[in-house]
């Protein structure tokens, strides 16, 4: 993290409000990259032995005016958990939500009209310093702002501005969801390569690293992901076979890739009814 968020953050303090999984990826970032623990203060009901370990103040008194506060509870939490924070509105404090589908307006409505406020959707790859942020502010953010939950979050990972909010219900359905949609793949992989002939046990293995090793492979290479992949396609080879069920336009990967997508954009705005 640039020095000079550092020192804001480290003089007027943080509040994250909600740690579960995603609030402690993000956290345990923070921690490893250098933010105080003593800077750092968490309301949640329900801490987990982790946090509670960690050092930060817990569920205690707030600080006057701190530097960040990040909103990290569920959607349907915010109603209960946002007006703990309502007195650190229309003032200098920064907030930070990474709620899906949650929109810039509803902060704006809780916490005071002129709150500076970012929408980012990160994802759980930041649990080991390799997610992706999305961000956009509404208009009371200044470039300092920006910079300053662009340095938090790239402790995590990647960062990317959008230039519209409506951009977020895409993003979130694509990177914010999207782990799961890997995770998945290597189930879906290793339960077909069960079904090939394999101990279940050895294809989870091999599926699982194959997922690995594409992902460090696509990750360092200069070639696009076509590429990559043609790489791996001998012509009249097994691949090549593979791919003529999985490129189907009809019933192939992309059109059901193509739904699921959309079903988590279309879920994302309905979160935000
Ligand atoms: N899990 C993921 O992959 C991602 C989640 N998000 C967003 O992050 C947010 C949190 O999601 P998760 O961490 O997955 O959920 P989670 O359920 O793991 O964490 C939510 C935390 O909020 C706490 N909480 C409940 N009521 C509260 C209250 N009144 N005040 C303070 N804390 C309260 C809970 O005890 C829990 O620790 C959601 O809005 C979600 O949309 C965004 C990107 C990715
Ligand atoms: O499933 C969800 O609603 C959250 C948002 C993105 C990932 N998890």
């Amino acid at each position: 993290m640039a020095r000079m968020e550092f020192d804001r953050i480290a003089r007027d303090g943080m509040v994250l409000l909600g740690c579960g999984k995603m609030g402690s990826a993000m956290l345990a970032g923070w921690l490893a990259r250098g933010v105080p623990a003593q800077s750092v203060h968490v309301i949640d009901p329900a801490p987990s032995e982790w946090l509670v370990k960690t050092g930060v103040h817990l569920n205690g008194t707030m600080p006057d005016a701190p530097a960040v506060a990040i909103v990290a509870v569920k959607p349907q939490m915010m109603g209960d958990a946002l007006p703990r924070l309502q007195a650190f509105g229309n003032g200098g404090t920064l907030f930070i939500s990474i709620a899906a589908g949650t929109p810039l307006a509803r902060f704006a409505e809780a916490l005071g009209e002129k709150t500076p406020i970012i929408r980012a959707m990160p994802n759980t790859p930041a649990a080991v310093g390799c997610g992706i942020t999305a961000l956009i502010g509404n208009m009371h953010v200044s470039e300092g702002d920006m910079t300053l939950a662009e340095s938090l979050l790239a402790a995590v990972g990647a960062t990317v501005r959008l230039e519209d909010e409506a951009q977020m219900d895409a993003v979130t359905a694509l990177s914010g969801s999207g782990p799961a949609y890997v995770f998945h793949l290597i189930e879906a992989m290793a339960q077909a390569g069960a079904s090939a002939g394999l101990a279940p046990d050895l294809a989870m293995q091999l599926a699982r690293a194959t997922v690995i090793g594409a992902g460090q492979l696509a990750a360092g290479a200069d070639e696009t992901a076509e590429q990559l992949r043609i790489n791996v396609t001998s012509p009249k080879g097994t691949t090549a076979a593979a791919l003529e069920v999985l490129m189907d336009a009809e019933t192939g990967l992309p059109p059901l890739m193509e739904r699921a997508v959309a079903a988590a954009a279309a879920r994302s705005r309905e979160l935000a009814q």
